[in-house]
């Protein structure tokens, strides 16, 4: 892993996972990584005292998640804001870098392990590779976190490139789209943006709901999709959930979206978990029984990416001690990692935390009734069962009653509208989500 973004984010995710908030939030939040060079990563501290805090408690962790990330050593180099001017600055609204905008030569075909889950996007991301513009345009994955949807985006156009090193492919986030366009705006590079998006065999963009609420991206993005679109070049997007699904999208793109394929990934199965790892240890020769294989695929059931983490973890983990992987080791290493997955956060559960903190009953609250005190935390329920668990919204409907999804959604948006202004709601969401996922 090169990309010193990616990287700080993945330390950062597992620093969160492994410390109490107010030190997350007073002590790693306001670290920023400056640079990555010779396996040294410069961090960038705002006071004396978060660089003695770091130096002392913190670097050790550093080391370990460095390590599981890229499986290299990397030593942490401290320096206080201001106290190096030369050093370039990565913030968060001016990245000093490029993100995501090459293929990861990793996401391949060959390295994607099919399971149920998976196997109709694998599928139709093969004929897509084959025939692009043709069958499916666009193509649109959607599904929970760390499934394997930007994988195989990047699959699609590592083969394309391989088949045609001329292939003109480009592969963004939606986030640096948005930048990108924004960016064009304010240097008056519109036309050569047009040029770089309009002017391609295929466009990958990764994670398109962040589009939601963004009036002008839409629109630029609205027109690059047609232009591409019109020559019958391939587009592929993900996203986490469903077109219509995604909040203030325009309806034109909903539409479009809808003209090619959706398909969606869900979480794999227990023998796909295993195969996942066998083939990541092989890829990474790890020597690793296949009970301690089991074992740790049986600990983590809902994203791949946390599979991944674990696995590297169990690595370091024996790479520290100096002693040979087996199930004992890896329950050590995997011992008190909290795992972000959602799986054990069910709709009922959500439910009878939020009955409960309103004072309201179960069936109340999955019910019809139509009074404020009970439509309220109903809507509440339903916001928290989406952004809490992967549950799609028909079935957030089916548990409450028996709801159309579309009476989810317009809860769901009520509740993010309010969120915006209504301090109260803020604080009970807050103090909702602290019960449900402490
Ligand atoms: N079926 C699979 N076979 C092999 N590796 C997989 C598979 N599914 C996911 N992975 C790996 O899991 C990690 C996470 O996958 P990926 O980034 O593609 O997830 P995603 O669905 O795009 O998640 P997000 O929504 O967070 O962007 C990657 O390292 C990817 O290679």
């Amino acid at each position: 892993m090169t990309d010193l973004k990616t990287l700080w984010d993945t330390i950062k995710e597992s620093f969160k996972n492994d410390v109490s908030s107010v030190t997350y939030e007073n002590l790693i939040e306001p670290a920023k990584a400056i640079s990555l060079s010779n396996n040294q990563l410069t961090i960038e501290l705002p006071t004396p005292f978060h660089k003695d805090y770091w130096s002392e408690s913190l670097t050790d962790k550093f080391r370990l998640y460095a390590f599981e990330a890229t499986s290299t050593k990397i030593e942490p180099r401290y320096i206080i804001e201001a106290e190096e001017q030369t050093a370039p600055v990565m913030t968060a609204s001016k990245p000093s870098f490029k993100v995501n905008t090459a293929l990861n030569p990793r996401y391949t075909f060959d390295t994607f392990v099919i399971g149920k889950g998976n196997q109709m996007a694998h599928a139709a991301a093969l004929v897509v590779s084959e025939e692009p513009g043709k069958m499916y345009n666009p193509l649109f994955f959607y599904g929970g976190v760390g499934l394997g949807k930007t994988h195989l985006m990047h699959a699609i156009g590592n083969k394309m490139s391989g088949v045609n090193s001329q292939t003109r492919v480009k592969y963004v986030t939606s986030e640096a789209f948005t930048n990108d366009f924004i960016n064009a705006i304010q240097t008056g590079t519109q036309e050569q943006f047009r040029q770089e998006y309009r002017n391609l065999d295929l466009l990958l963009v990764d994670d398109i709901q962040f589009f939601a609420d963004k009036e002008g991206t839409q629109e630029e993005f609205f027109h690059t999709f047609n232009a591409l679109y019109e020559e019958n070049k391939q587009i592929v997007l993900t996203s986490d959930r469903l077109p219509n699904e995604i909040p203030k999208l325009q309806d034109r793109l909903v539409s479009r979206f809808k003209w090619g394929l959706s398909v969606d990934i869900t979480p794999p199965d227990l023998e796909t978990r295993i195969a996942i790892l066998r083939s990541k240890a092989k890829a990474d020769q790890i020597d690793i029984p296949n009970d301690t294989l089991t074992y740790i695929a049986g600990q983590i059931d809902s994203n791949v990416r946390e599979l991944e983490g674990a696995l590297s973890r169990v690595q370091a983990y024996s790479h520290l001690n100096n002693a040979t992987i087996n199930t004992s080791l890896a329950s050590d290493a995997l011992k008190g990692l909290k795992l972000s997955g959602t799986s054990a956060l069910t709709i009922p559960l959500i439910q009878e935390k939020v009955a409960g903190y309103y004072h309201i009953s179960q069936t109340d609250l999955k019910g019809k009734k139509r009074v404020k005190q009970i439509v309220m935390p109903r809507q509440i329920a339903m916001y928290l069962a989406r952004e809490l668990t992967d549950n799609s919204l028909p079935k957030i409907g089916t548990e409450f009653g028996g709801k159309d999804h579309t009476t989810v959604l317009h809860s769901i948006d009520k509740i993010e509208e309010l969120l915006q202004s209504d301090h109260n709601l803020q604080e009970d969401v807050q103090n909702l989500k602290m019960e449900l996922k402490p």
